[in-house]
């Protein structure tokens, strides 16, 4: 195996950063343009990314590609050309339609070709005036400064490793990392307004692959699919569990794995993911929120990422106790008007999140509320907690292909809209190497699969499957009395007539919901909105219009509380109404909340 050239530590300090900008190069090469003889491209791998530099006798340019936008990188060959086609390697190529690639395993190799390809995958992330959003670029580097495809090959190769290792923070090493478990992904063909199939395989599957990382896909057959599959399955066989769908999916996945002995070493090893698919799709509008992660409906890109790196972080979740059920849930606890419009709205399922708005303002004429008693332990201080964060606005103009397309044509300068198979000279001279830089505007095809993905049929025979209600669930112990019995002292109890009570420890509950801009994934605080009755439609109207901002957190008036508890009970009188926990419907009737913080780890976006 060849020894990677990697350069010695060699520092960049650019003029216009602070001192802690230092990077570190990794590799660096300098690649030629033969239309361009004035010009040398110089490509370095850095502690920060890729940095692309254009240098002509007066000025020089930079362009890098932030480390946490790249995703992957593949080493490719020239493709056979048909007969009678152009083929003569000294040739330029007019354009990148010209340059076809294979696999290096490939039978259909043009053996006359010695260079070697290789193709870097970066979803750059782009602000513009009105929001922000990634867009896909293809880097692509031709080696071909020796006589021989294997030796090219090296070189390319070597730049390949050194990437990946710095992908997964890992030291730099000879051979290419390798994690020998695929993703699990159970996905509902149902949630939202049911693409999420097609959602997967167009927006989802193409970065996976492009990134190398395999998975297992097992469609849910029925409700309750999802979590008994990860309640019977070894689930330490995979590196981590994936949610596509709406936060019912992941409300069952965590179930299952509390119904699990194992529970808490399975939390520990697997972490969990959610792609979202679903309706409302509070969770990851979370995430996105707080990895500074542009969320954009339908468009999968930034989270299918964060599937790829890998990094992990914290995430608590709340016991939630009913007469004859125990259960945990990961976003919400609600009673009153919320509730009513979330499973009310079932019926619109197919307009998708829109179901929501439609639904509130049917709910809104007919206003309800109910009486009960609502009690709960305040969390006194929370003045150190960090200050809400504002939304990234969500730019509804984007196209849902946004992040597939081809890069906009003044993404790279001089890149490749006539991509040449470029020759160098280095003071007058002509130069060994042979290289090129450029990127291209891929185009896909319909259909990804990771090499070793596998796709489980819908038909294949499931496991026995059971009720729920029948279920064992395990999982931390609970602090708090039983439901019949009296709660401690220092609990605040209102009793009442209520418009609703809304309890969340995410920031988002759904895509445009922020309801709790102080909350974070793992702060043991759970933010409870009680709504007296006695408010107008109007103020209702407006809280709920505020909500998209999260306006609503700081009022504090007779009839609208939001309090930081860590556990609750809510106890209604008579039999009619909705309470919801992550969205699904429960039981009506008693119902006590305590929040876990730690439990679970998250695959979150790669913020380094
Ligand atoms: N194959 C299936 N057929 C029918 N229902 C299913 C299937 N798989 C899962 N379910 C159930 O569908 C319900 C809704 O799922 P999900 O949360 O994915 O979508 P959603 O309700 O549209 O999204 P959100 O929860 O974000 O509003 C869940 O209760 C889940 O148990």
């Amino acid at each position: 195996m060849a020894e990677p050239k990697l350069s010695k530590d060699v520092y960049n300090v650019k003029s216009d950063e602070n001192a802690d900008s230092k990077e570190h190069i990794y590799l660096e090469e300098t690649f030629y343009i033969l239309s361009k003889k004035k010009s040398v491209f110089r490509v370095r791998l850095t502690s920060k990314g890729l940095s692309l530099i254009k240098e002509t006798d007066d000025c020089s340019k930079e362009q890098t590609i932030l480390l946490r936008d790249i995703i992957g990188s593949k080493c490719m060959r020239s493709k056979r050309r048909r007969v009678g086609a152009r083929s003569c390697i000294c040739s330029s190529f007019v354009g990148h339609q010209q340059l076809k690639v294979v696999d290096e395993n490939s039978g259909d190799l043009d053996e006359s070709d010695i260079s070697a390809y290789l193709y870097i995958y970066a979803y750059n992330l782009k602000r513009s005036r009105r929001s922000f959003k990634r867009e896909r670029t293809t880097i692509t580097l031709r080696f071909r400064s020796y006589d021989k495809y294997e030796d090219n090959n090296r070189e390319a190769q070597k730049w390949r490793t050194t990437i990946k290792c710095l992908l997964v923070d890992q030291p730099i090493t000879y051979t290419l990392p390798y994690n020998d478990k695929k993703l699990l992904i159970l996905l509902n063909p149902k949630s939202g307004p049911g693409k999420a199939r097609e959602l997967f395989q167009t927006k989802a599957a193409p970065i996976l692959q492009e990134s190398d990382t395999p998975y297992d896909l097992h469609v849910t057959k029925y409700a309750q699919y999802a979590r008994e599959f990860v309640r019977t399955r070894n689930v330490y066989a995979w590196r981590g569990i994936v949610a596509v769908g709406g936060d019912g999916v992941l409300f069952e996945i965590l179930n299952g794995m509390f119904e699990r002995l194992d529970w808490q070493q399975a939390f520990a090893e697997v972490p969990l993911a959610i792609l979202p698919c679903g309706s409302g799709n509070g969770l990851a509008r979370t995430i996105c929120h707080h990895y500074n992660e542009p969320y954009i409906p339908q468009n999968l890109t930034g989270l299918t990422m964060a599937l790829a790196r890998g990094k992990t972080a914290h995430m608590d979740v709340v016991r939630v106790e009913t007469k004859s059920k125990i259960m945990f849930s990961f976003l919400s606890v609600g009673w009153g008007l919320l509730s009513d419009i979330d499973i009310e709205s079932e019926r619109l399922r197919a307009i998708g999140g829109q179901r929501f708005t439609v639904w509130a303002l049917a709910r809104l004429v007919g206003l309800r509320k109910y009486k009960g008693v609502v009690s709960y332990a305040k969390i006194k201080d929370v003045s150190n907690l960090p200050k809400p964060k504002h939304p990234l606005t969500i730019s509804h103009s984007v196209s849902q292909d946004g992040a597939l397309d081809s890069p906009e044509a003044d993404a790279f300068f001089d890149c490749d809209e006539n991509s040449e198979v470029f020759t160098s000279a280095v003071n007058g001279k002509r130069h060994q190497r042979v290289d090129s830089w450029y990127s291209v505007n891929s185009r896909r095809s319909a259909f990804y699969s990771t090499r070793g993905s596998e796709y489980h049929s819908v038909t294949s025979s499931g496991s026995e499957m059971r009720s729920p209600v029948h279920a064992c669930m395990h999982g931390p112990a609970s602090h708090l009395p039983s439901l019949m019995f009296q709660l401690p002292s220092h609990w605040v109890h209102e009793e009442g007539e209520f418009v609703m009570v809304y309890v969340s420890y995410q920031s988002y509950i759904g895509e445009d919901l922020l309801f709790a801009p102080r909350s974070h994934l793992s702060d043991g605080i759970m933010w409870m909105l009680i709504i007296k009755a006695g408010i107008s439609r109007s103020q209702i109207l407006s809280l709920l219009l505020g909500m998209s901002q999260g306006n609503h957190s700081e009022i504090n008036t007779e009839h609208i509380k939001m309090i930081p508890v860590s556990a609750f009970r809510i106890v209604p009188e008579g039999p009619n109404g909705h309470l919801t926990v992550d969205g699904e419907l429960v039981e009506y009737g008693p119902i006590q909340a305590e929040i876990f913080p730690n439990i679970v780890n998250l695959l979150v976006p790669d913020t380094k």
